[in-house]
């Protein structure tokens, strides 16, 4: 914890940024204090998280480094932020008189190398401008996290975020070319772009999906790719939920044989009823695949994949137009955000999702039997579902969605009694059959107490790698590793 006052903190980042960099607004305060993961107490406006000294907001990795080497001087925790959409914890600050980072001033394109097929980039530009501008031009980075709207460079890169179209175009891990970032010391490093090198080990990865436990991204080159909407390709499949199991084997196949559809789903049939309940009858799961890429490769990738599914009586195909539509319609941005809060405000009634991810003979009954579970053992559920949305040659990850009323309970015990509750079925689930508790959001607060399970004996690594670099421990702490009590 700090070794000088909160007044000090603030009087010496204001020596370094100017006062108008340095924001100590009570309410600016409050909110900077905690995320999404806390949904429920962001809707009441109830702040249980300690509140930051200050947020700052950051124009260059000279300023970065300046504030990084004053906060590690005087055991300053740190949380750096961009887009603020994080879901699990990450921006919560949890020890007193933290300091916020903001790099959502950072958000200049640097230069788009179109021959070299790449795009450097500010931390703070945020992926819907980004790629907008790029698909003028017919480019795309192939990054569409449901976030788009939301997310901003520095984040995506610190989650090893991923996006709808992954199947395709991989994860950011797979996007990202160099990157530069500042650690706890002031030390400002640049990892160049090239495409690739075998010059030990690839430290691209201890700074992808840090968190903000290790470094602060300041800036990041990713691929380009060409951006050719006009040969997409849309296919589904409606079947018994009773056939899940079936579900999670069509996914396999299609990977197994050696096809790379940009998207491919598997939605339960609970899950199914939020996103196409216009047309699609109750109790029905559904499969969905979509081909994307130059014009003799889309046919081929939609021609294959119905041959596939044609030896399957179980799946009865539906309309690829129903398809497209609500492909069109999956983003989120700040317009959902708000009605979200208002209808949770109107209903007491909200929904959370924890992501995981399993090996094709295991993802099946991590599904079944976490649902299970959750609606055998938790009260006032109201919706246990989920979807598979990235698929691999080896395995796929899955979306657990959940509502619930939250009944008798003040704003700040509805985590123990019901978030943290189902998280840990989850959690408990996927550790029993050997998958992974976290596929993209980060690890966060909340999950890191799974992390030697998570990890087992490579935990190692990941500690020895923050005491290398956060020696004084002042990167978000309590993310990736736990808080010790
Ligand atoms: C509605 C919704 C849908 C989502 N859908 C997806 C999805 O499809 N795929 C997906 O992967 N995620 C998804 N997310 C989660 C989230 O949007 C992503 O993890 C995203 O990458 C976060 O980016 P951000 O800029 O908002 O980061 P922030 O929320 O600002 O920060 C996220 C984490 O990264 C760290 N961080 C931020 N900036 C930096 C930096 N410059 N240097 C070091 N660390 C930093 C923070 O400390 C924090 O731990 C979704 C979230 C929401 C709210």
């Amino acid at each position: 914890m700090a070794i000088i006052s909160r007044e000090q903190i603030v009087e010496g980042l204001v020596d370094i940024l100017g006062s108008e960099q340095v924001v100590t607004d009570e309410q600016v305060l409050k909110e900077s204090s905690l995320d999404r993961y806390r949904k429920y107490e962001q809707v009441c406006e109830v702040y249980t998280q300690p509140i930051p000294a200050a947020v700052v907001y950051v124009k260059s990795a000279e300023e970065v480094s300046e504030v990084l080497t004053f906060a590690n001087d005087n055991e300053i925790n740190v949380v750096p932020r961009t887009g603020q959409s994080a879901i699990e914890g990450g921006l919560e600050t949890a020890l007193k008189d933290s300091v916020v980072i903001d790099g959502s001033t950072m958000n200049k394109v640097i230069k788009v190398d179109e021959y070299n097929m790449q795009v450097t980039c500010q931390c703070g530009v945020p992926l819907q401008e980004l790629d907008d501008m790029l698909r003028e031009r017919g480019y795309t980075t192939g990054h569409s996290p449901q976030s788009k709207p939301l997310a901003q460079m520095g984040g995506l890169v610190a989650t090893r975020s991923i996006g709808q179209f992954s199947t395709l175009y991989g994860g950011i891990e797979d996007m990202i070319v160099g990157m530069e970032a500042v650690f706890p010391n002031g030390k400002i490093c640049r990892i160049k772009n090239v495409p690739r090198r075998a010059a030990g080990p690839d430290i691209r990865h201890i700074i992808c999906g840090n968190e903000g436990a290790l470094c602060y991204i300041t800036e990041v080159t990713l691929k380009l790719f060409k951006w050719q909407p006009d040969n997409n390709r849309y296919i589904g499949y409606m079947l018994d939920d009773e056939y899940m199991k079936l579900g999670f084997d069509c996914l396999r196949e299609v990977m197994v044989e050696g096809y790379k559809p940009s998207f491919a789903r598997l939605y339960d049939a609970a899950d199914a009823q939020q996103h196409f309940s216009a047309w699609l009858p109750e109790g029905k799961a559904i499969l969905i695949w979509m081909a994307e890429g130059p014009a003799n490769i889309t046919p081929a990738i939609e021609a294959g994949i119905k041959e596939m599914m044609s030896k399957h009586p179980e799946l009865e195909e539906v309309d690829p137009k129903l398809i497209e539509k609500w492909y069109g319609g999956l983003n989120w941005g700040p317009e959902q955000i708000a009605e979200e809060k208002e209808e949770i405000k109107a209903t007491q009634n909200i929904g959370i999702t924890t992501e995981v991810s399993g090996s094709w003979d295991n993802i099946y009954d991590i599904y079944k039997t976490a649902c299970d579970r959750i609606l055998e053992e938790v009260p006032d559920m109201t919706l246990m579902g989920g979807h598979s949305s990235h698929s691999y040659i080896n395995g796929t990850n899955m979306y657990f969605v959940y509502y619930y009323n939250i009944v008798d309970c003040a704003p700040e015990e509805e985590i123990n009694k019901y978030h943290d509750r189902i998280n840990q079925i989850i959690c408990e689930q996927v550790i029993k059959y050997g998958g992974s508790i976290v596929h993209h959001h980060g690890l966060g607060k909340a999950r890191a107490k799974y992390v030697t399970q998570e990890y087992g004996s490579s935990y190692y690594m990941l500690k020895t790698l923050k005491q290398a670099f956060d020696p004084n421990g002042i990167m978000n702490m309590g993310t990736l590793i736990p808080l010790r009590k």
